[in-house]
């Protein structure tokens, strides 16, 4: 290609981008049928027409970009994508447009910011059919059915198959190996085993009910069988039970660890739980793996609903703290953390406290900042063992640091674009944040993306 072509291609793309940031919508549309494949180039600023239509709240190019198909996910250097870019302007109509995954949602809940934010663990493609639990007879039959799956899980982990990149470098993707019932119901059988329901398979494609039949359910098993004599049921060479968790179940697809989200923490409340919390005796197994109930006839908690009978969640809430002049956030460093990572703050939910005033109590505890405002934003299973990261933005009304040093090591305010370069440029970053499945990075990651750099 001749620097000629080049630079008249260069000028149309500006031409097209010009357009949609003016709100001509006429021209926008006329060089799109001269030219379809305009509509996700990026010029000089490499800003898609779609975001500088959104950054001036032009609705009408918007809708019309849309309905030719452009892609809405597009971020630009800053990792903003158009909606991002419109919500930060305050174009409310357009960013409603921007994130509408539901006509009907929208209009039940007015105004509500309604696109999805899915945190790894988050997934459920399984169907918990909870009414099920007590049905023994289905549960039985579905135990046996050929299309059954089962996960083998030894000292809480799940068994796993890692495809290694070619180089024999780091492992490539890691998958749940799964079991049939024949090949493990000897272990089923066994007294020590823990057997779990943990749902059905989510029909893919609704329309096809014309199948009468059952999709395929999901069990764990947990086994205290040797792990080396169990791992040779697989007939995949690369099978393993990962020994650190917190760091080797964040290498599955997203599908597999929102599997993996369920049965771990039931399994480690099995694990801690093997005797009842209220009088000491023995327990049986009830409800597909999900209850646990005392043996003691005269023991209190057979006596109306106990929550000592039902896997325990605890609450957790992680926070990203905003400094009053909205350019900096606080993050800390536990002694534990790899060398040069800072997160976010955060602190199991104590009894009688609402979400908000745990964030503020564990803030100064642990960092001496006083906070006002929080805002929840999302949150996340984590496994490890059966908490629920409660995600907020918070916004500090102090700044003087004072630690705790029993919990953390340092915190400090770092700058907006420090925080940036850490996320997406960095060559040599001033710090480094958590891995993207956890929800520390994606609260870091929601503050930048509601601030336009223009
Ligand atoms: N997914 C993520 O992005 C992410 C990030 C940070 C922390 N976490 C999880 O959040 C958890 C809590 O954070 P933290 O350690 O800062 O909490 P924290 O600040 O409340 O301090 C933990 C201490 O509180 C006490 N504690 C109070 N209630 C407890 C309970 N129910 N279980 C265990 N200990 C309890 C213990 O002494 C413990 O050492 C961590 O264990 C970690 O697994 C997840
Ligand atoms: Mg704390
Ligand atoms: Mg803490
Ligand atoms: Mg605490
Ligand atoms: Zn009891």
């Amino acid at each position: 290609m001749t620097s000629l072509q080049l630079s008249a291609k260069e000028e149309m793309v500006e031409k097209f981008l010009d357009a949609a940031a003016r709100g001509d919508l006429s021209q926008v549309s006329a060089l799109l049928t001269r030219v379809p494949s305009l509509l996700n180039q990026t010029g000089y600023s490499g800003w898609t027409a779609l975001m500088l239509a959104a950054r001036n709240g032009h609705y009408h190019v918007v809708e019309g970009l849309l309905s030719h198909g452009c892609d809405k996910f597009l971020v630009n250097s800053s990792s903003q994508t158009a909606y991002d870019v419109s919500k930060f302007w305050g174009h409310r109509h357009v960013s409603n447009l921007l994130s509408r995954t539901d006509e009907g949602c929208q209009r039940v809940l007015p105004g509500t910011d309604l696109s999805p934010q899915e945190n790894y663990f988050s997934c459920e493609p399984l169907d918990r059919l909870s009414a099920k639990r007590t049905d023994k007879v289905w549960l039985e039959d579905r135990q046996s059915a050929p299309d059954t799956v089962y996960l083998l899980f030894s000292s809480l982990s799940p068994m796993v198959s890692s495809s290694q990149e070619e180089d024999g470098g780091a492992a490539a993707e890691t998958k749940l190996c799964r079991f049939t019932y024949e090949a493990v119901k000897d272990l089923i059988q066994k007294p020590s085993a823990v057997l779990i329901f943990l749902g059905v398979e989510r029909r893919k494609n609704r329309s096809s009910s014309s199948s009468s039949q059952e999709p395929p359910a999901w069990f764990a098993i947990s086994s205290d069988e040797d792990a080396a004599e169990l791992l040779k049921r697989c007939r995949e060479k690369s099978c393993s039970f990962p020994k650190t968790p917190n760091r080797d179940l964040l290498n599955l697809n997203e599908e597999d660890a929102g599997v993996v989200a369920q049965a771990r923490s039931v399994l480690a409340w099995h694990s801690r739980y093997s005797f009842c919390p209220t009088c000491g005796s023995s327990t049986r197994l009830e409800e597909g793996g999900h209850k646990r109930s005392c043996l003691n006839s005269d023991c209190s908690s057979l006596r109306g609903v106990h929550n000592t009978c039902y896997p325990r969640v605890d609450p957790v809430v992680i926070m990203l703290v905003i400094h009053p002049d909205g350019n900096h956030c606080l993050l800390g460093r536990k002694k534990i953390f790899p060398a040069g990572m800072f997160s976010c703050l955060a602190g199991f939910v104590e009894p009688g406290e609402t979400m908000e005033e745990a964030v503020r109590r564990e803030v100064e505890e642990e960092s001496g900042v006083k906070v006002g405002p929080v805002q929840y934003v999302s949150c996340q299973p984590w496994p490890m063992p059966s908490n629920l990261m409660i995600g907020c933005l918070a916004v500090a009304i102090s700044t003087d640091i004072k630690v705790d040093e029993n919990e953390i090591e340092e915190a400090r305010w770092f700058p907006r674009q420090q925080v940036i370069d850490s996320l997406f440029r960095g060559a040599r970053p001033a710090f480094t944040v958590p891995p993207r499945q956890t929800i520390a990075h994606q609260l870091i990651r929601h503050w930048i993306h509601m601030n336009s750099n223009l």
